[in-house]
Order: C-alpha cells, then sequence, then structure tokens
C-alpha cells in the first residue's frame, strides 16, 4: 500500500507530461503539414493506451486501500466498542475517563474518511505520502522545464493562470455528490448500529447490560450491521462495479479533449519555434502544485491532532474497569445451591462527585434462602443499597462477603451469572416483545417456549395474547428505543409501536427477570419496586411466583430474594425486614420484632393499613 501510494503521486505529473507530449506531436505534424486524420487517431490511441494503464493501476491501488481501510475502520470501531462494554459504572463515572474516552471516539471516527470530522487518522498519512510524491514529481518537472530555458513571460502568464483556480474553491461551496441508491438499507443499517452504539454508551441502561451480561450480543449485533454497511459503502463508491465501467470512469476523457482545445492556438503558432506542449505543461504542473501544496498543509496541520487522538484511543484500550479483580485475587463464586448468603458490614456508599455519604454504617446479614425486605421512606437510600449489593456500584468503606467470599474478589461476570434483578428504571425497548423479555437470557432469547414461560411466571401471558401480534407486538419504549430499533430481526416493516401502561411495562420488566431467575445458577433474585404500578391481583401473582421459584423441586428454599417495596402488606412476608432512613438501615429484623420495638416500622406499617 505504500509503494502503491508514492507510485499514485507521480500519477498527475506523468498525465501532464504524457499530454504535452501528445501536444508537441500535434504542433509538429501541423508544421509540418502531415496533418491527417490517420496520424490524429494514432495520437489519440496512444494517449487512451497510456490513460488505460493509470486506471489500471488506480484501480488495484484504490480497491487495495478500500479493503485495508474498511478492516482497519472496523476493527478499531469494534475494539472501541468492546472497551466501552468491558467498562463498568464505577469507571465509566470518572469524569477523566469519559473525556478519554470522547477522544478516543473521535479518532475511531476519523477512520470514516480523509478529513471527516476534522481529524486526521492513519489513513491519512498514506496520503501524506502520495501528495508529498507528488508535490516532488511537480517540482522536478517545473525546475527541469524552467532551467531548460522556457521565456520569463510564459512563466508569469502560467503563475497567474494556476493561482486563479486555487483561489475559487473558498469562494465556492462543494458539491453533495452521495449516491442515494440502496438508501434505504443504508439507513436501516445505520440506525441498528447507530442504536447498538447507542446502548454501549448508554448510562441509563448500563445496569441491565452488566447484570444480563448483554456485551457480548451488542457487540455481535452491532458488528453483523457494520459490517454490511461497510459492504454498502464500498458499493457505493464504486467498489463493486465492474472492472469495465469503472475503467473508463477513470479514465479523464475531459483531459484529452482539453488537449484537442489547444488545436486553434497550435494552428495560431504553427510558424513559431515555441512548443505549445511545454506552455501547457507549465502552466498545468504550476496549478496542481499550488493545488498539492495546499492539501498537504492542511493535512500537515490535522496530523499534530491525529496524533494526540490516537494516543487517547491507545491509552482508553489499556482502560480496566473499576470492579475487575486483580488476577492473583481472584476467585469464582461458589453456588451453595441454597441461595446466596450476604453478610454486610460497615458499608459506605458515595456517588462519584457527591461530599456526602448516600450509603453509612449499613450492617446487615441473610442467610442463603432467606427473603429479606427492604422498606424506608424515598430517598433513604434502598435503590442504592441493592446496586451496591448487585455490584453496579463499589462501595468505598466496610466489607460485603456473599457466600463467606469478600465480593471485591469475584469477577463481575461470574457473579451477575449467579444473580437476577429488576431494576427500578428498567429499560423500555422499542423492539417486539420477544426481544424485551428475551435479553434476560441471552442464549435462550430466541426460544418461543422460555419466553412463553417467563411471561406465564410474570402474569404478562394474557397480556401479550391481546396484543395485535403476540409476542412478536412491537413495543413504544423509552427515548433511546424509540429513535430506532435496537434489535437485530426486528424489523417488521414500517409495523407500529403498540403502547404499554406502566404496570404492563412492568410485567415485561418480570418476564425479562423470570428469563434467567428460574435457572437452577441463579442464587440472588433482587427486586427493586417490582409491583409498584400493578393492581391487587397481579401483585400477589408476582409474589406467589417469586416464593415458587425460590424454592427447588422438594419445597426447599434455592435462591436468596431481596425486593424493596413501599407496601407494608407484602413486605411482611419477608423472613427480615431492613427499614433504611438517611442512608443507614435503622431497623432490622421480622415484622413481629419491629412491631414490637415500636419504632420507625411499626409507625410506617400503622400508617399504611
Ligand atoms: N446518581 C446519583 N448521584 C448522586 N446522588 C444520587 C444518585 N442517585 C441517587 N442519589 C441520591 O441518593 C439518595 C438515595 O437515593 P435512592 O434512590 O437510593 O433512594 P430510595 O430509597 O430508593 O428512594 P425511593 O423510595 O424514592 O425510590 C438520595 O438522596 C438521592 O438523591
Amino acid at each position: 500500500m505504500f509503494t502503491l501510494d508514492l507510485v499514485r503521486g507521480i500519477f498527475p505529473a506523468f498525465r501532464g507530461y504524457s499530454q504535452a507530449l501528445m501536444i508537441d506531436e500535434l504542433q509538429r505534424l501541423i508544421s509540418s503539414g502531415d496533418f491527417t486524420l490517420a496520424n490524429i487517431l494514432r495520437e489519440a490511441v496512444m494517449e487512451l493506451a497510456r490513460m488505460s494503464c493509470e486506471a489500471a493501476l488506480d484501480i488495484i491501488a484504490t480497491s487495495n486501500e478500500n479493503i485495508v481501510h474498511n478492516s482497519a475502520r472496523f476493527l478499531v470501531e469494534r475494539k472501541q466498542m468492546e472497551q466501552k462494554l468491558r467498562l463498568d459504572v464505577p469507571t465509566l463515572s470518572d469524569p477523566l475517563v469519559r473525556d478519554l474516552l470522547q477522544e478516543s471516539d473521535a479518532f475511531v471516527r476519523s477512520f470514516n474518511g480523509f478529513s471527516a470530522f476534522g481529524v486526521f487518522s492513519p489513513f491519512d498519512a498514506m496520503r501524506l505520502l502520495t501528495l508529498i510524491s507528488e508535490v516532488l514529481t511537480h517540482l522536478w518537472v517545473l525546475s527541469s522545464l524552467t532551467f531548460g530555458g522556457t521565456p520569463l513571460s510564459i512563466i508569469l502568464l502560467s503563475i497567474t493562470a494556476s493561482a486563479l483556480p486555487s483561489i475559487l474553491p473558498w469562494l465556492t461551496c462543494g458539491q453533495n455528490t452521495w449516491d442515494h441508491s440502496d438508501g434505504q438499507l443504508e439507513a436501516r443499517l445505520t440506525a441498528k448500529q447507530e442504536a447498538m452504539r447507542g446502548l454501549a454508551y448508554s448510562d441509563s441502561y448500563r445496569p441491565e447490560i452488566l447484570l444480563f451480561d448483554l456485551g457480548p450480543w451488542i457487540l455481535k449485533s452491532w458488528s453483523r450491521a457494520r459490517k454490511s454497511l461497510l459492504g454498502l459503502e464500498r458499493k457505493q463508491s464504486g467498489g463493486d462495479t465492474s472492472l469495465s465501467s469503472y475503467l473508463l470512469s477513470r479514465i479523464y476523457l475531459s483531459g484529452m479533449f482539453s488537449t484537442f482545445q489547444n488545436i486553434p492556438l497550435l494552428l495560431v503558432l504553427h510558424s513559431t519555434s515555441t512548443s505549445v506542449g511545454t506552455f501547457t505543461l507549465y502552466r498545468n504542473t504550476l496549478q496542481s502544485l499550488f493545488l498539492t501544496a495546499e492539501t498537504l498543509f492542511r493535512t500537515l496541520r490535522m496530523a499534530f491532532q491525529g496524533v494526540f487522538l490516537m494516543g487517547a484511543f491507545c491509552a482508553a484500550s489499556a482502560l480496566k474497569p473499576r470492579l475487575q479483580p486483580e488476577a492473583h485475587s481472584t476467585t469464582s463464586y461458589d453456588p451453595s445451591g441454597a441461595g446466596m448468603a450476604i453478610d454486610v458490614r460497615n458499608l459506605s456508599f458515595r456517588y462519584p462527585e457527591s461530599k456526602i455519604l448516600a450509603l453509612s454504617n449499613i450492617n446487615l446479614s441473610v442467610k442463603a434462602g432467606e427473603t429479606l425486605a427492604i422498606v424506608g421512606y424515598n430517598g433513604s437510600g434502598k435503590t442504592t443499597l441493592v446496586n451496591v449489593l448487585l455490584r453496579i456500584y463499589d462501595f468505598e468503606g466496610g466489607t460485603l462477603r456473599v457466600n463467606g467470599v469478600d465480593i471485591r474478589r469475584l469477577d463481575p461476570h461470574d457473579f451477575h451469572a449467579h444473580v437476577s434483578a429488576v431494576f427500578q428504571g428498567f429499560s423500555k425497548f422499542s423492539a417486539s416483545v420477544k426481544s424485551n423479555v428475551g435479553i434476560g437470557f441471552v442464549p435462550e432469547m430466541n426460544s418461543a417456549d422460555a419466553i412463553d414461560a417467563a411471561l406465564e411466571l410474570a402474569g404478562a401471558a394474557d397480556l401479550v395474547r391481546s396484543l395485535p401480534d403476540g409476542v412478536r407486538t412491537r413495543l413504544d419504549g423509552d427515548e433511546l428505543g424509540r429513535s430506532c430499533d435496537v434489535f437485530c430481526g426486528d424489523s417488521a416493516g414500517s409495523q407500529k409501536l403498540h403502547g404499554l401502561s406502566g404496570g404492563e411495562w412492568q410485567r415485561i420488566a418480570i418476564s425479562r427477570a423470570l428469563m434467567r431467575a428460574r435457572r437452577p445458577e441463579v442464587e440472588l433474585l433482587v427486586f427493586d419496586e417490582p409491583t409498584s404500578s400493578l393492581d391487587a391481583h397481579a401483585q400477589k401473582h408476582v409474589f406467589d411466583t417469586i416464593e415458587q421459584i425460590s424454592r427447588g423441586p422438594n419445597g426447599d428454599r434455592t435462591k436468596t430474594v431481596i425486593y424493596i417495596t413501599h407496601r407494608l402488606a407484602t413486605a411482611r412476608r419477608a423472613d427480615k425486614i431492613a427499614m433504611m432512613d438517611n442512608g443507614t438501615i435503622v431497623e432490622f429484623g421480622t415484622h413481629e420484632q419491629l412491631l414490637t420495638r415500636n419504632g420507625r416500622y411499626a409507625s410506617l406499617y400503622h400508617a399504611s393499613v
């Protein structure tokens, strides 16, 4: 590629030189009176042959460059996506990391084309080579002409004529020559690719992406759309057209006609000894030199920015997720078969850039298979606590042990494989019911039986049956999901998005959690206000289901369950209750113990029943 790019830089000067020879030949034919159509045709055929050779070389260089460029683009973009999906919430909360990722993203996007986004990609460095070799050959041609005795008047006339066109582009706007064929497919692929990128970059979806381990699936879907899009772009840029039509398009017929435009001039000057070919070559070379030098200067300026952004990309690639333990201290989750035992001592937590602790002095102990209800006033820290327990956030002080092991020694991916949850701000994707539920357990995402079973357990089966297309009905999701179809295979044409009520969405989210909650390896189920929008019947159904799936075939508890609720009549079903206030657990015990204590829980309970 380096060699081809260097050689391509010589083409323009060579082209000008060849055309000058042709003009000189025409001048000689006219001067000598040997001016026949056959001779003219012979010259034209020779020029055509030269142009064909140049075009053939150009085709090889362009297609070679396209292949290398597209592969590099894909690899760099994929690495960026991979990196983004690997990073956890604490890492992404760091403003320095965010800045670094933004610069790294600018570097990745610079691969989309020369000077796109005003930045410089490594491929522009290749063009730098072409530009340098072009400038050098033009200079060489000019010096050989100048020292070959070209009259001063011709030099001055040439400089004036050459400077004008290089000023003109500043006064005019570029034309958009984008080909809109395949526009629909391109729009769909772009939407899919951007939606997947949106998912990877979204903060609001991140808890579910981490918990349900959606990273590999997002990366795969993005890769598929990206690859197709790159193929389409190649087709649009002429990469897939037939060789003959491409060859014709690369032959500069206009250049050839401009040669013939000189014929009247030749007729006027046929008696003088001045070579019109030399004059044309001089004028064209100067003109090209001006334009190339201008581009070279612009490209060099961008090179500095490019180097800086490449540094950011390398630094971002080396970032390590903060929750990832060091390899030497990592241990794997040891399932108890009876649920997850959780022990929290003096735990504290602070949101990034916050001065006050959101959680302080948290102490609680839940035995394997027990049910814990977390209750308390708004803003008391309930959601924050479960997010720390779910390893979405790291804690600042204290200890958190699961099955007797320090949670900081567990790989978050390993830990999350044993957990299922419904988050308070669960994601609402503008996608089919099937996809919205299926992402709860990606390996069974396409299993109709698994999805039906999850819907049945969550009490959402009747709701889905009443939808126009059953599980294939596309739902009207939240902001990101609404802007485009985020799931591969969901693009059922222009099917209208179907809206759901808050309670109906909640059932979908519960079904999503139940996709994996039933699995034997899952030992902890967390529900953050799972039934806040459900009617009394639906609420009972959900809690009966949770009770049912948390027990094995012989009725023994096999999963620990934690749920947040404002309905204290529901909380009393739990083995233990944690009453939270102002970021800490102020009361902890069974329903009866807390009532006997006649504290804050008792007063809240009496107020609610
Ligand atoms: N991302 C955040 N950054 C900074 N502070 C936050 C953030 N999220 C929550 N907080 C603060 O942490 C405290 C606890 O919030 P949390 O959502 O855990 O309360 P909660 O008990 O779940 O409330 P609710 O019952 O209303 O759901 C609140 O004061 C809240 O403002």
